[in-house]
């Protein structure tokens, strides 16, 4: 790379516009939408659609809500051309839908588009010719009025094909590709120039589409050239301001934000931002921006993973995963601090609203989304995500204390490790440190009775392969068994809950316990009876502290 890269790279001119406006402006409801997934989504990938594959993606798009399509270059390709033909011929196209189709200024391509049109109820024919000026000199090899005479050619054979077929109701769209390149005077004369060819009118408007063919400056620049237009179009009353970012300095979502303020009303784009190079701005997160600030979108993306999945295919490239809102993580913390916010959210949020879980803008139901991924567990998490794990996927609850104790169990296992805990593994590791009756003792059965006020207990247990019968007296079955064991622990604390429900619930406890040299271990146990449980659960604890190592002497 250079280290002084400004002559190489000049800086982007901005527009002069003192007066802007839109920097105070809110956006307070949805643009029109034009998806461009079939036409310059298309266009851009090594292997275009097949038919079979734009029909599907064009259900799905409807599916969406879209109700404008760019669905091909008909003058391109037979395929794009017969596709077109399909829409139409087989009735494929709502009501409510408008097809558009792009094409160059070129008299055969124009001839050939119409035909592709022909039966159509409704259409928007979309001309472009690049006017900035390395295009005018390289691409056209002329001047501005050689490039005004070839969009006013383009224009004016379109109208004169529109009245020929005066039975599909025609809208035209212009767009000066190259846009955001283009010196702003020229930009807006060649606009007025195709405008006073069409003669729009308030009840029949025509598209004026601003993109930002290559993206050349910062959002809050682009956002001034569409003011700077808008402001000063000719019969603006008669456009509608559409404009079509594209990603190359990777705002083009801000860029089509800001322009939005700055006075358009309309926005090309594809789904997941798939497009030329960086791409075209991406009308899902477009979307879902605006509905996180409580604007509904007028899309739909209830199922949000089948639209990922139907573009992958169709395109052949990957979403990413942290793509936002469709990403395959977007939802999922895999930090402990994060865990534990979304956790405490999550369990505070229920139904109420505004919606306010920690770290997640959107709820991940809204975009059918499930919670079970919210949470995954590597050496980075803490005890509030293996909990919240345990609890997801086994219905587990446990108590602050054995939270804190098995984090420390699963860090030391994704430390070595030096990978993800799936809740299968976890729930694995937890069974093994704390459900299990490893260790010498094993309950075989009891009996129990009350005597002057105490618990009186005869318990049968295995100690390794050798039977074992043991009493014990106390004032509950708790610590009877604890007399009954003769062991130095005390019970610390004491939780259980139910495992499920109706007939099939079964009873879960966990207990705490201290020994005389201040060392904490923890027994849990799972039976059809509570009492059982909680015996098993002491038994397991006593287990557990069998296996700690003895206290360092001092
Ligand atoms: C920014 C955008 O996304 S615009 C859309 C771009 N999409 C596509 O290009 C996809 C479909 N395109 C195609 O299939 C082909 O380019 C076709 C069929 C349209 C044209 O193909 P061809 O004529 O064989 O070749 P090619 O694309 O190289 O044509 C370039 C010619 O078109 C001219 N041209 C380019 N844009 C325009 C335009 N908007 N209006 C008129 N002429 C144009 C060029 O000046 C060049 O002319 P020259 O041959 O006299 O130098
Ligand atoms: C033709 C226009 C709208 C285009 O695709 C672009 O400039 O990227």
């Amino acid at each position: 790379m250079l280290l002084h890269p400004a002559r190489k790279y000049p800086a982007f001119q901005p527009v002069e516009l003192p007066a802007r406006q839109w920097p105070s402006r809110r956006q307070t409801r949805a643009p029109t939408w034009l998806s461009t997934d079939l036409r310059d989504g298309n266009q851009a990938l090594a292997t275009p659609m097949n038919a079979a594959q734009k029909l599907r993606f064009f259900h799905m798009l409807l599916a969406c809500g879209f109700k404008q399509i760019e669905v091909a270059f008909p003058a391109a390709s037979q395929t794009d051309f017969d596709f077109v033909r399909t829409l139409l011929a087989d009735g494929h196209v709502p009501d409510d839908v408008t097809l558009q189709v792009i094409t160059q200024s070129r008299p055969d391509l124009i001839a050939r588009t119409f035909e592709a049109l022909h039966g159509a109820r409704r259409a928007i024919v979309h001309l472009y010719n690049a006017t900035a000026p390395a295009w005018r000199r390289q691409v056209f090899a002329t001047d501005r009025a050689g490039v005004r005479a070839l969009a006013e050619r383009g224009t004016r054979q379109i109208r004169e094909l529109a009245a020929a077929n005066p039975g599909t109701d025609w809208q035209f769209q212009y767009s000066p590709e190259t846009f955001s390149a283009t010196e702003p005077d020229f930009a807006l004369e060649i606009c007025d120039a195709v405008s006073e060819i069409w003669q729009p009118t308030p009840q029949r408007k025509m598209i004026i589409n601003l993109p930002a063919t290559v993206e050349l400056s910062s959002p809050n620049h682009y956002a001034d050239q569409i003011e700077w237009m808008h402001g000063r179009l000719a019969r603006r009353d008669s456009i509608v301001l559409s404009v079509h970012p594209h990603n190359d300095r990777g705002t083009a979502v801000a860029a089509a934000e800001l322009a939005l303020l700055a006075g358009a009303e309309r926005v090309e784009g594809c789904l997941f931002g798939n497009g030329e190079r960086t791409g075209n701005v991406d009308l899902l997160t477009l979307a879902l921006n605006l509905y996180t600030q409580g604007i509904a979108p007028e899309l739909d993306f209830s199922d949000i993973d089948a639209v990922r999945a139907l573009v992958e295919d169709s395109i052949g490239l990957p979403v990413h995963p942290r793509h936002p809102y469709a990403g395959e993580l977007v939802y999922t913390a895999f930090s402990g601090s994060h865990q534990d916010a979304i956790r405490k959210g999550m369990a505070l949020q229920h139904d109420a609203e505004p919606w306010q879980v920690p770290y997640l803008p959107l709820d991940p139901a809204d975009v059918g989304r499930s919670y079970q991924a919210l949470i995954r567990v590597n050496s980075q998490s803490g005890k509030g995500g293996i909990s919240w794990l345990l609890e997801q996927h086994y219905g587990l609850q446990l108590p602050r204390a054995l939270q804190q104790d098995f984090a420390g169990l699963v860090q030391a296992e994704t430390d070595r490790a030096g990978q993800e805990l799936a809740a299968e593994q976890l729930y694995r590791l937890f069974r093994q440190h704390y459900l299990s009756e490893h260790g010498p003792w094993r309950y075989v059965s009891h009996r129990q009775q009350q005597v002057q006020g105490q618990t009186r207990l005869e318990i049968s247990l295995q100690h390794g392969a050798q039977p074992q019968q043991r009493q014990g007296c106390g004032n509950g079955p708790l610590d009877a068994l604890l007399a009954a064991m003769a062991v130095p622990l005390q019970l610390l604390d004491y939780q259980q809950h139910a495992l499920g429900s109706g007939s099939a619930a079964r009873a879960i406890c966990y207990l705490q316990l201290q020994d005389a040299t201040g060392k904490h271990c923890f027994g849990v146990a799972e039976d059809d009876n509570l009492e059982l449980a909680a015996l098993r659960a002491l038994l397991a604890g006593i287990n557990a502290h069998s296996r700690q190592p003895p206290a360092q002497a001092a």
